[in-house]
Formats: C-alpha cells, structure tokens, sequence
C-alpha cells in the first residue's frame, strides 16, 4: 500500500517516473537531502501559509527559473516562529529574492521595528516590492538594492534576528560582518549549511559545497558564538552568542 505521504502524493499524478518526480520535487522546492515523503509530510502537518505568501509561492513556482530558492512551507513558518517568539526591532536578510522569506520574518515585528533585506538582482527587487507594497508590514520593510558585503556596512542597527540567504561563498564575510552588531539575544539563521548534501562528500568538489563547509567549520571554531545545526529542509544553522 502507498504511503499517503509518499514522493506521490507530492506530486501531480500525470507524473509517472520516479526521475520526473523528483526533478518536479526539486524545481517545487524541495531539495532532496530531506526524503521527498518526509518533506511532504512536513508540510501537510505544518500550519498553512497566509494568502500573500500562498500568492508569492505561486507565482515563483510558475514564473520563476529559479523556484527552488524559495524558503517554502516548513522553513517559512519557522522564520515566523522565531520572529513572532522573539519580537526583534531590528532584523537582516540578505537575501530577498521575491520577498517570501522576508514576509515570515516581518511576522513578529515590534510596532516600531524595522527589516531590512537585500537583494542584488534589479527584477526579483521588484518582484518583492510589489509583494511587500500588499503586506501591512510594508511601512515596517526596507528593501536595498546591490551586493550585501556593501550594504551592511551601512547599516548601523544591533540586529535581534538575521536571515543569511544569498551567495554562499559570502557567508563567512557577511558572518564577521555581522557578529559585532550582533544583539545580546540575538540570532543568526544561515540556509543551506548542507548544501543539497554535498557537504557531506569527500573529498567536497563544489564550490558552493566547500564554501559552505567552510562557513560551517568557521562558526564552530568562533568562540564568540556557539549554534546549533538544523536539518530543516537544506539545512538551517542557527547562531547566537555565548552566554557571558
Ligand atoms: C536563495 S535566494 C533567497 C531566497 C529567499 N530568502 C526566500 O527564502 O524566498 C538568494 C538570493 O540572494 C541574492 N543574492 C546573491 N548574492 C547576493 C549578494 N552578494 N548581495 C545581495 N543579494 C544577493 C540572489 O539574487 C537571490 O535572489
């Protein structure tokens, strides 16, 4: 008997090979280093999305050649979660792509709290502008447009949660960035510390991979913070600073 969270559940019946699912899987943002039936699972156990995000999941997994960005279900929600138990004032992403995960994080905002998120690419900057002119967190959210080693710099804010999402080979910069102007009690979530399990290898071949495994290595080593690693979707490490 088919399991009722099995890969083909998640996936339309007109699909019939197990290699066309997967690749449908992993363009509707499910990396497979989680099983595709767990994932599924997950998701159908996990609070349904508001409508706007339902609206921007969407539209990047019609419209997007890069869907499997997406943070997605499972991981949105836990950004919600995170903000919504926290209640930063100031919160980071770099990252924005077209805005979902911004939107989660934007969830638990105090009322004179601000988000900044970053994102370098011109068309997905747009794509989440006119996501987040729809939000009522819109007076709340600051979109910057370029290259995020440029940008934070001129941010001066002591950030209470942080969201690293963007180029991998950067996140050991954006890391020393951010640390100093890290918050008492505040959090650091880096994606894809797994990197589709290819962090795993050996010996690591992929760029991406060895960056990562890098950033991975770099943290454990940095007696300033201590984290724990998440295997949440592609990974999520999650980071704060060691207690006095
Ligand atoms: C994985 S996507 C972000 C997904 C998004 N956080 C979400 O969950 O929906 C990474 C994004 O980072 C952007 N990016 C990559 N390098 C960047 C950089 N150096 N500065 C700013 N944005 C960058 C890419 O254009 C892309 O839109």
């Amino acid at each position: 008997m088919e399991c009722p969270f099995s890969i083909l559940t998640a996936c339309p019946p007109s699909l019939s090979s197990p290699s066309k699912r997967f690749s449908y899987l992993y363009r509707m943002n499910t990396p497979l280093i989680i099983s595709p039936g767990a994932e599924a699972y997950a998701q159908s156990f996990t609070a349904p999305e508001a409508g706007l995000l339902q609206e921007i999941a969407r539209f990047t997994q019609t419209a997007h050649p890069h869907a499997h960005m997406l943070s997605g279900q499972v991981q949105g929600k836990f950004l919600s979660f995170i903000s919504t138990i926290q209640r930063p004032r100031y919160v980071l992403e770099i990252g924005t792509f077209t805005g979902y995960s911004a939107l989660c994080l934007a969830d638990g905002l105090s009322p004179e709290g601000e988000l900044h998120t970053i994102e370098c690419r011109e068309e997905d900057a747009t794509t989440a502008r006119n996501y987040f002119s729809k939000s009522k967190r819109n007076h709340q959210i600051h979109l910057h447009i370029g290259n995020a080693a440029e940008i934070i710099p001129t941010l001066s804010h002591q950030w209470d949660l942080v969201f690293m999402d963007a180029d991998k080979t950067g996140y050991i910069g954006y890391y020393e960035q951010i640390v100093p102007k890290l918050s008492k009690n505040g959090i650091i979530l880096a994606d894809n510390v797994l990197f589709h399990g290819q962090v795993m290898e050996d010996p690591i071949t992929g760029k991406n991979a060895k960056a990562i495994h890098a950033f991975n290595e770099h943290v454990k080593k940095d007696p300033r913070t201590e984290q724990v690693l998440l295997t949440i979707r592609d990974g999520l490490l999650m980071i704060k600073k060691r207690a006095e």
